[in-house]
């Protein structure tokens, strides 16, 4: 398998506070990689590097080899790698649909000179975004509700949205902040499949925060665990379920 992502050496610093420190993992091509903690571990420090958000202290962030760190957001997300949000994201008085064309337009090779006069290369690429959207409107269950404002969606509605937004972007690395946060156990479920079925059917790489263990055992190939901004141990799940310092991590000393 190849590498996608590398992250070496990483460190984050806020004044005097060491948030993030040692950080050493790579994910690869299709895989789905999980960063476990305590709160505070770190790990959303790691995401905001990782998609541009931090200018990391120190270490480095390679994507398909190329160096990352300290590119702005937007130039990580064109180099295909998106995120969602601890806290919904969306465009809440936008409709569902309109969401999903919002976008698009960063990636669509269009200009306002050609929208205006309507040229046949902009009502090519207006359709393929519909088409593209009606897409992602299915595959997340959201057909029905493409005329809805995206606020009036139910949470786990509002979560697939996301997802969506993300997805229709065509990344090679998702990254999702804490995705099950909020939902009921039928809707963790089906965020379950739906994780699943991007990496399978859109051979999309996923990097995830969750607090939800049995949502991670069920769909991390590898995970990481941090704690106070270090790392304690990467490896399969069966490995990080059994690892003294995970549970210790977790449950404190006796
Ligand atoms: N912008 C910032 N300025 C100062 N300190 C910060 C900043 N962002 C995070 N921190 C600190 O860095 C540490 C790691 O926080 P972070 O949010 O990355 O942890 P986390 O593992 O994602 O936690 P949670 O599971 O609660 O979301 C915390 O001590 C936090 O207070």
């Amino acid at each position: 398998m190849s590498t996608l992502l590398e992250v070496s050496g990483l460190q984050m610093r806020f004044g005097g506070l060491l948030a993030v420190d040692g950080i050493e993992f790579h994910v690869d091509a299709g895989e789905v990689f999980a960063i476990i903690g305590p709160n505070g571990a770190g790990k959303t420090t790691v995401f905001n590097c990782v998609s541009g958000f931090y200018r990391p202290s120190a270490g480095r962030i390679d994507l398909d080899g190329q160096a990352i760190a300290g590119l702005p957001g937007h130039v990580i997300a064109r180099r295909g790698v998106v995120r969602t949000f601890q806290n919904i994201r969306l465009f809440r008085s936008m409709t569902v649909v309109e969401n999903l064309l919002v976008a698009q337009h960063a990636h669509l090779e269009t200009n306002l000179l050609k929208g205006l006069f309507k040229v046949p290369s902009f009502r090519q690429a207006e359709r393929r975004a519909m088409e593209q959207a009606a897409y992602w409107l299915d595959k997340v269950g959201l057909r029905a509700h493409a005329n809805r404002e995206a606020g009036n969606l139910s949470y786990g509605q509002q979560r697939r949205l996301e997802i969506a937004r993300c997805m229709i972007t065509e990344p090679k690395l998702l990254l999702l902040d804490e995705p099950a946060a909020g939902l009921n156990p039928h809707e963790t479920h089906e965020l379950d499949d739906l994780i699943r079925d991007l990496r399978k059917q859109h051979g999309v790489s996923v990097l995830l925060i969750e607090h939800d263990m049995s949502l991670v055992m069920a769909i991390a190939d590898r995970i990481l665990v941090m704690e106070h901004g270090r790392p304690i141990v990467t490896g399969v799940p069966a490995e990080v379920r059994a690892d003294p310092r995970v549970i210790k991590a977790y449950l404190g000393e006796e």
